[in-house]
C-alpha cells in the first residue's frame, strides 16, 4: 500500500491529473509487461474433459515491427494512425454506440507481408492473436463458442479466408479446390436450409460472428482477414464497416526494399541502389523473394554479393515476364491467323 501525502491545495491537480496518470500508467505497464500469446483452435473433440480446451496457447515471439515491415511509408504511416486511433478509442467508439472493434481485410499476393503485417499490428498494440482455423470448425454453434472464449486486446485472424471457406455465395457440394492451399470447407449461403445450417459454418454464420456477437463479448478486439484473391470474397463479407480498412499488400517497391536493405544488410545506400531501384520499377517481385535475395549466405556479410543476386534475379524474372508476354502475343497472333484462315476457308466455302 502506498500513501500520498500532499498539500490540500493541490487537491483538484491530484484528483483530476495526477491519480489518473499514474492508474493509465500502471496499466500500460501491466499490458507491456504481460506475455503475449499466439492461440489456435481445436477440433471440438478435444473440448471436454478435465484438460479440455477451445484454444492452445504458445508464446508469441515474432519479432516483426513496422520498422522492420517494407511497406511505402505514407500507407505504413496511416496503418499505425489508424491502429492508435483504434487503441485509444475506447470512449470515441462508446460515444457513437459502436462497439469497440475494427476488421481489416489484408489482400496481395503469396510473400508480400500479410503474415508479417498482422505480428507487426500484434507487436505494435501489445495485443494476443487468435489464428482461427475455420477449416477445423464444423458449424455455427462451435464458432460462437470460439468466439466467445476469444479475450479482449486480441487480434482474430482467419487467413487465407477465400480458401478456408466456400463464400461465392452458390451452394456446392464437396470438392478439391486444386489451385488452393486449404481444403474448402463446404458452406451454404445465408439462405441455406436448415440440415446444413446445423452441421456446417456459414456465411450467415461468420456474418455474425464479425459483428453480432461482438457487440455482447465486450471490446477491444481486432479482426483480420487475409486473401490473396479480395475479388473470390462476398461483398457482404468486405463491406465497410465489418472489414473498416482494406490494406492492400503488393511487390516490392523501392521503399520496401530499403527497409529489407537496412534488414538484412544493415545498409542504408549503396551504389548498386540505382539500379535496383530502376528495375523494381521494371519487375514484380515480392518481399519475401527479395529477402531472400538479399540474406547473406555467410557470417561475414558480403554486401556487394548479395546486392548482385538481387540484381541478377530482377533480370532474370523481367527476362521471363518478357518471354511470357511474347508467348502471349503469339498465341494471340496464332489463334487470330487461325480465326483468318478459318473465315477465308468459310468465305472460300460461301465462294464455291
Ligand atoms: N513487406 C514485407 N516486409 C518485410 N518482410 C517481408 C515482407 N513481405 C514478406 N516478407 C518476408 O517474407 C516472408 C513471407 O512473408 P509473409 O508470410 O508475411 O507473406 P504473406 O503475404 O503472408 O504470404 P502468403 O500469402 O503466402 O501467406 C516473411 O517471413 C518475411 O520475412
Amino acid at each position: 500500500m502506498y500513501c500520498l501525502t500532499f498539500h490540500h491545495r493541490h487537491r483538484g491537480l491530484v484528483d483530476a491529473l495526477y491519480l489518473p496518470h499514474v492508474l493509465a500508467e500502471g496499466r500500460a505497464t501491466i499490458v507491456r509487461n504481460r506475455q503475449r500469446r499466439l492461440f489456435t483452435n481445436n477440433p471440438s473433440s478435444l473440448w471436454s474433459g478435465y484438460y479440455g480446451r477451445t484454444w492452445s496457447h504458445v508464446k508469441l515471439e515474432h519479432p516483426s515491427t513496422f520498422a522492420t515491415l517494407g511497406m511505402e511509408p505514407g500507407k505504413k504511416q496511416s496503418i499505425i494512425d489508424d491502429l492508435e486511433m483504434f487503441r485509444d478509442g475506447k470512449d470515441y467508439y462508446a460515444s457513437i454506440g459502436k462497439a469497440w472493434k475494427r476488421g481489416y481485410l489484408l489482400f496481395g499476393p503469396p510473400g508480400t507481408g500479410k503474415s508479417t503485417m498482422i505480428a507487426a499490428m500484434a507487436n505494435y498494440l501489445d495485443y494476443d492473436i487468435y489464428d482461427l482455423e475455420l477449416t477445423a470448425v464444423k458449424n455455427n454453434t462451435e464458432l460462437r463458442r470460439i468466439f466467445i472464449e476469444t479475450t479482449g486486446k486480441s487480434i482474430i485472424v482467419v487467413e487465407d479466408i477465400d480458401c478456408s471457406i466456400d463464400l461465392t455465395g452458390k451452394r456446392k457440394t464437396k470438392e478439391k479446390d486444386k489451385g488452393s492451399k486449404k481444403k474448402k470447407t463446404t458452406l451454404p449461403t445465408p439462405a441455406g436450409g436448415r440440415e446444413d445450417e446445423d452441421s456446417k459454418v456459414t456465411l450467415s454464420g461468420l456474418l455474425n460472428f464479425i459483428d453480432g456477437l461482438w457487440s455482447t463479448c465486450g471490446g477491444e478486439r481486432i479482426i483480420v482477414f487475409t486473401t490473396n484473391h479480395k475479388e473470390k470474397l462476398d461483398p457482404a463479407l468486405i463491406r465497410r464497416g465489418r472489414m473498416n480498412s482494406h490494406i492492400e499488400m503488393s511487390y516490392a517497391c523501392f521503399e520496401s526494399f530499403k527497409v529489407l536493405a537496412k534488414n538484412y544488410l544493415h545498409i542504408a545506400d549503396h551504389e548498386l541502389f540505382h539500379e535496383i531501384r530502376q528495375l523494381l520499377g521494371e519487375v514484380d517481385m515480392s518481399p519475401a523473394d527479395v529477402a531472400e535475395n538479399l540474406m547473406p549466405k555467410s557470417k561475414n556479410r558480403d554486401v556487394d554479393a548479395c546486392l548482385r543476386k538481387l540484381i541478377k534475379a530482377l533480370k532474370q524474372a523481367k527476362e521471363e515476364a518478357l518471354a511470357k508476354a511474347l508467348v502471349g502475343t503469339d498465341d494471340k497472333e496464332e489463334t487470330q491467323g487461325d480465326d483468318d484462315s478459318n473465315s477465308s476457308e468459310e468465305e472460300g466455302h460461301d465462294k464455291k
